[in-house]
């Protein structure tokens, strides 16, 4: 039988994994979504079939594994009300909360024995095609390793590691990450726009490119830097573009933006502690 799955928070992110467990085939009616809002888990129970209810401590009180999605800066309101009901059910908790250490979130829980998963998800878990980097504390099982493994493999790929502030770099080049993606996609959109293309057409050449090319580099033997090379002919239109982008330093801003994310991860995590 599969776990009694609770999601605390039912926003973009848990919305993701939810809508991506339902479509691998997890059973819909072994997972619950708690949230503020009646009327965004009602379209969530039309949607998925899943559970809804807007009490959290009741949904907790019946899960194997809890996932806390809900902003780092009203989890400490969310947790403290749960503690009762974490000594009923004793579940495995995954946290998906940027930022927010396992000592921040083993105080709010009230239980430094709880055994406890902090996840960095990204939004493609929606299609099935999240990365995650998972990292588990000392009171977690084997058991509870592989079963955090098995249920979130259904919606991406998995990458454990072995030291917390890590997830501060799979924040940098994962989590957050699908959005620098997006914004490369709405400026090639724009720049086909600008050299007169309809949009429409831009918009869809672009997407299809991005598309062609992340699934070409995962099916591919070669290294990024190999693929590149294959499109770039000596002398020709991709050198000129390649150049442009190495003229205005395109891997220093990609470096300062996963470094700004990276920072922003560790302030978020001091100003949790600090609450
Ligand atoms: N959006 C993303 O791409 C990613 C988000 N995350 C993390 O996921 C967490 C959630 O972020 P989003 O989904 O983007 O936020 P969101 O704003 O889309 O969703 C937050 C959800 O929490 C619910 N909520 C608020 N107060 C609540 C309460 N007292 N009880 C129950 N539910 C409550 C809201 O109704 C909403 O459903 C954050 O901690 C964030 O750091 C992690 C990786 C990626
Ligand atoms: O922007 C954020 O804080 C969240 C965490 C990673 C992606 N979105």
């Amino acid at each position: 039988m599969a776990s009694q799955l609770t999601f605390i928070g039912a926003g973009n992110m848990a919305g993701a994994i939810f809508a991506g467990l339902v479509d691998s085939g997890y059973p819909a009616d072994a997972i619950t979504a708690t949230a503020t809002h009646q009327q965004a888990l009602e379209r969530h129970r039309a949607r998925y079939g899943i559970n809804i209810t807007t009490d959290n401590a009741a949904a907790v009180s019946e899960a194997d594994v809890v996932v806390l999605a809900v902003k780092p800066q009203i989890m400490r309101e969310v947790c403290e009300p749960l503690q009762e009901a974490l000594q009923i059910s004793r579940p495995l908790m995954i946290s998906v909360a940027a930022g927010l250490t396992v000592d921040t979130l083993t105080r709010w829980l009230g239980d430094d024995s709880l055994a406890i998963i902090r996840c960095m998800p990204n939004t493609p878990a929606m299609v099935g095609e999240g990365a995650m980097g998972l990292y588990a504390t000392a009171a977690v099982s084997e058991a509870q390793r592989e079963l955090a493994g098995e249920i979130l493999s259904a919606v991406g790929m998995v990458e454990w590691v072995e030291e917390e502030g890590l997830l501060n770099a799979v924040t940098a080049i994962a989590g957050s990450a699908p959005a620098y993606f997006f914004y490369m996609y709405e400026a090639l959109e724009q720049a086909g726009v600008a050299r007169g293309l309809p949009q429409e057409s831009a918009r869809r050449l672009a997407l299809q490119t991005a598309f062609g090319a992340a699934r070409m580099a995962r099916e591919s033997e070669f290294d990024p830097q190999t693929l590149k090379r294959q499109v770039m002919s000596p002398h020709g239109t991709t050198e000129e573009a390649i150049k442009s982008l190495e003229n205005a330093g395109f891997e220093k801003m990609i470096d300062n933006a996963t470094l700004a994310c990276f920072k922003r991860a560790e302030s978020l995590a001091r100003e949790l502690d600090d609450q």
